[in-house]
């Protein structure tokens, strides 16, 4: 398929603002896209790579900026594609409005017309792009970006411009791509959604779907080595599970980051945080702990931070430890990390995803003899308090309620695991936009803009600037500098990547933010850096906790 078919049915597509049609236009264009299928699927969520897979092309604005003005010719600079898009507002419109491909595009084919460019080929450059690293890839990348947007028409320019800045927002959500494999292939949407949760990988299940129809889903298994999402929780409290089941599967609720263990004796071991990105070489005590496991596993639980008397350490220190690369030896010696293993999805070529928690409880404790999160089943409100004081006086956060029969439902918010609702609520929001400091602190960003969730947008909520060190500050601003958008005066707009958790006295009402909300007193408690931008709270939270509150 061109890739400027692809953009026009796209554009199609970002055009439909009803759910149903716009879920028929996505099946259409799957029915047609032939052997591009699996790339289609993806490029429409804004992926190049499978969502299990956490290798990211790594083009940052300045870089798409640099080849959107070579592409458009002599007279115009990076700077001036930055000023475009001040105005623009987004980077799709900017890369269409700017006349790409000129004479200097056909002078770098060799004065012939080139072929058209298509799907295919775009992937397997943006694969290539991204697989660029060491001196000379961002020289590389720009050479990249700069062959492609010189084929593109401009309707094919912005939807490369938002695919490599990943801002694909064209209303196309993962529900969507889930319910049009299913119309276009004629397979329930249930089956379709079973073999995602299992794979991870929209794309094969796509052709799956497509070559294979019911059978080929149903037969979709894990593999070790490739993440699933987590199964999460909701709050509940223990009248809620002993009303709801008719015995409690009782854990200690741990103060960490979470962590899944893909352990292959005959290969290796990787570790992926709760948004699948692989931090395996961040956290080395992980990878040891299972070392000596002589079968594959695929093992789900909470990496913690401990003190020197093996006593818990609150979930900020283990962040610290998350996605470091560089000081990983000296970080281990402030900072030590154990895991808390709490269920186990395959073991030795079985998938256990089906079977009842208490007999995967029962797995995990056939492959590993420690580090297993104490579980008690409980059949009344006693019990249950008993063990949540036992876990709160050994400085654990709390409990997790889980129903015994339950299975382990990758990515599903359900009933079946209820977390005791904390005492102290905070939000967890995406950095937006920033100010540069004054005085001591002028070189560095000084007060944050945060933002919630709003389906693919972000509605701003209030400004943090309490409870950050100097030393934090300093790091903060070196994280967020590269992801300047604009800036005007000493405010800037901040690409949204990083999410704070924040703690506040009240939300009230205000017509200062987008989401018509304030937060009163925020204060800055953590980065999140086990979660991306859209695993923040979203504005559809924060109003329901504005309901409960009045
Ligand atoms: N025994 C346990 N079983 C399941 N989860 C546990 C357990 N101990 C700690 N956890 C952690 O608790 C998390 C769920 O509750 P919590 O509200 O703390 O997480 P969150 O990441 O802030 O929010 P959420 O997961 O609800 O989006 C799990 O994702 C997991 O990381």
């Amino acid at each position: 398929m061109d890739f400027a078919d692809f953009a026009d049915r796209v554009d199609a597509i970002e055009a439909e603002s009803a759910d149903l049609a716009i879920t028929s236009l996505v099946a259409d264009l799957f029915v047609d896209a032939g052997a591009d299928l699996p790339v289609v699927a993806r490029l429409l969520l804004g992926r190049v790579f499978p969502a299990w897979d956490s290798t990211t092309l790594d083009v940052g604005p300045n870089l798409c900026h640099e080849a959107l003005a070579r592409a458009a010719g002599p007279n115009v600079t990076a700077d001036d594609v930055a000023a475009t898009l001040a105005d623009a507002g987004e980077i799709g419109a900017v890369a269409e409005s700017l006349d790409l491909g000129g004479q200097q595009g056909l002078a770098a084919f060799g004065a012939a017309e080139p072929d058209p460019l298509t799907v295919a080929e775009v992937d397997d450059r943006l694969r290539d792009l991204a697989a660029a690293e060491g001196a000379g890839s961002r020289d590389h990348k720009v050479d990249v970006l700069f062959g492609l947007f010189n084929r593109t028409d401009p309707v094919a320019a912005r939807y490369l411009a938002r695919l490599v800045l990943s801002e694909m927002r064209i209303g196309v959500g993962e529900g969507t791509v889930r319910d049009a494999i299913a119309e276009a292939f004629d397979v329930p949407a249930d089956d379709v959604e079973r073999a995602l949760q299992v794979t991870n990988d929209y794309g094969s299940m796509a052709v799956r779907a497509c070559d294979e129809g019911e059978a080929g889903l149903a037969a979709a298994e894990l593999a070790v080595g490739r993440p699933v999402q987590a199964m999460l929780a909701q709050t509940g409290t223990a009248a809620d599970a002993v009303e709801a089941w008719e015995s409690v599967a009782v854990e200690t609720k741990f103060d960490g980051a979470r962590v899944q263990i893909h352990h292959d004796p005959a290969d290796e071991t990787r570790v992926f945080s709760r948004n699948l990105e692989d931090v395996t070489d961040a956290l080395p005590e992980i990878v040891e702990f299972v070392a000596d496991l002589d079968v594959p596993v695929i093992l789900d639980g909470e990496a913690i931070a401990v003190d020197d008397a093996g006593d818990p350490l609150p979930f900020q220190e283990v962040l610290r430890r998350f996605r470091r690369k560089h000081d990983v030896a000296r970080m281990r010696e402030e900072v030590t990390v154990e895991f808390r293993a709490f269920d186990c999805l395959h073991v030795d070529g079985t998938d256990l995803l089906d079977a009842p928690l208490l007999d995967r409880r029962e797995r995990l404790s056939s492959v590993l003899s420690d580090g297993l999160s104490p579980l008690t089943v409980a059949e009344d409100v006693e019990t249950i308090a008993d063990h949540e004081a036992t876990a709160l006086d050994a400085g654990h956060e709390g409990i997790m309620l889980k129903n015994p029969e339950s299975a382990y439902t990758p990515g599903k918010r359900g009933q079946n695991w209820l977390k005791r609702k904390p005492d102290v609520e905070t939000l967890d929001l995406v950095v937006t936009g920033a100010e540069w400091g004054e005085g001591r602190r002028a070189n560095h960003l000084g007060t944050f803009l945060l933002s919630a969730r709003d389906e693919d947008e972000f509605a701003t909520i209030g400004k943090v600037a309490t409870g950050i060190t100097d030393e934090r500050l300093a790091e903060l601003s070196d994280r967020l500098e590269p992801l300047i958008r604009n800036q005007e005066g000493t405010e800037v707009d901040i690409e949204p990547e990083v999410v704070f958790e924040v703690g506040y006295e009240e939300i009230q009402a205000s017509s200062t933010y987008g989401s018509g909300h304030a937060l009163r007193f925020p204060r800055f408690v953590a980065v999140r850096e086990d979660k991306t931008p859209s695993e923040a709270d979203s504005l559809s939270r924060i109003e329901r906790l504005v309901d409960e509150h009045e």
